[in-house]
């Protein structure tokens, strides 16, 4: 889980004190460190970092996809991916588009990386992102895998709907969500497993399951699915539950 420690006063100011308390016993748990977030609160923060903080949503993406390629890197070697593809399936929102800028820096750091963005927003901010990951030569595939190809494929990257999505998942996303799903290929989610519900978490009939969840600014309460961490580390790799 990464947690991009944003400045928010609200969220971070009690889990500072917790922190220090819990020094000395050299065993700080996560889930005593950070408060789960409900929908509500992700929106309220994303509000206050643009209105109050006076970032800019290209500023925070970077941080965002950047932070999650090294996320990817530490827990999924290149030698464990054997020159396998990481697909990062992109949203229209900023969820994808933090995928977009993490797909381009899993390319730097030397990884086989190809992008699915089946839905492509019409903004300058998405038209650079996509530009960046072509002039970079990362593959923009306009079809989903065949079966067949399955095995050329090490990893997904889940960018498609972050804490704004709302169930039941729209028909024209169904293809890509039964991808990730069926295709037993591991899955990272970008800050929810996309098709959870952001509070309730994995949907009764059954979503997808990712080997790993990547939290962005602080777990939202569909991570409580997820078990918790002991350390200090950022970023480790979360087993579901
Ligand atoms: N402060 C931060 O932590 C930052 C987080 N970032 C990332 O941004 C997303 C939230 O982005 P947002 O644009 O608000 O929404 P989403 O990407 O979750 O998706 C909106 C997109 O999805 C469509 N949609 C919603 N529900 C459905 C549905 N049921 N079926 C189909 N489509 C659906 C909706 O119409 C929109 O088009 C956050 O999670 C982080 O990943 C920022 O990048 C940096 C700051």
């Amino acid at each position: 889980m990464v947690l991009i420690h944003f400045l928010s006063k609200n969220i971070f100011r009690p889990s500072i004190n917790l922190t220090f308390r819990h020094i000395n016993t050299k065993t700080v748990t996560l889930f005593n460190m950070v408060k789960y977030l409900t929908q509500e609160e992700a929106t309220n923060i994303d509000v206050q970092l643009f209105n109050d903080y006076k970032f800019s949503v290209d500023q925070l993406m970077e941080l965002a996809g950047l932070s999650c390629a090294h996320a990817i890197a530490k827990s999924y070697s290149k030698e464990q991916l054997s020159n396998k593809y990481i697909i990062v399936c992109c949203g229209p929102g900023n969820n994808g588009g933090d995928g977009l800028v993490c797909a381009r820096h899993l390319k730097l750091f030397g990884y086989c990386t190809s992008v699915y963005y089946p839905k492509r927003t019409d903004k300058p901010l998405y038209h650079n992102l996509t530009h960046q990951c072509q002039e970079m030569n990362i593959l923009i595939i306009d079809q989903l895998p065949n079966e067949a190809d399955y095995d050329k494929y090490g990893l997904i990257v889940d960018a498609l709907f972050g804490f704004s999505f709302k169930p039941p998942v729209r028909s024209n996303f169904v293809p890509v969500m039964d991808f990730m799903k069926c295709s037993k290929i591991p899955v990272i989610s970008i800050d929810i497993p996309s098709g959870w519900d952001v509070e309730k978490g994995e949907p009764e009939e059954g979503g997808i399951k990712p080997e790993m969840l990547i939290s962005l600014t602080a777990p939202k309460l569909c991570a409580k699915q997820f078990t918790e961490y002991q350390g200090t580390e950022c970023c480790v790799l979360l087993k579901p539950n």
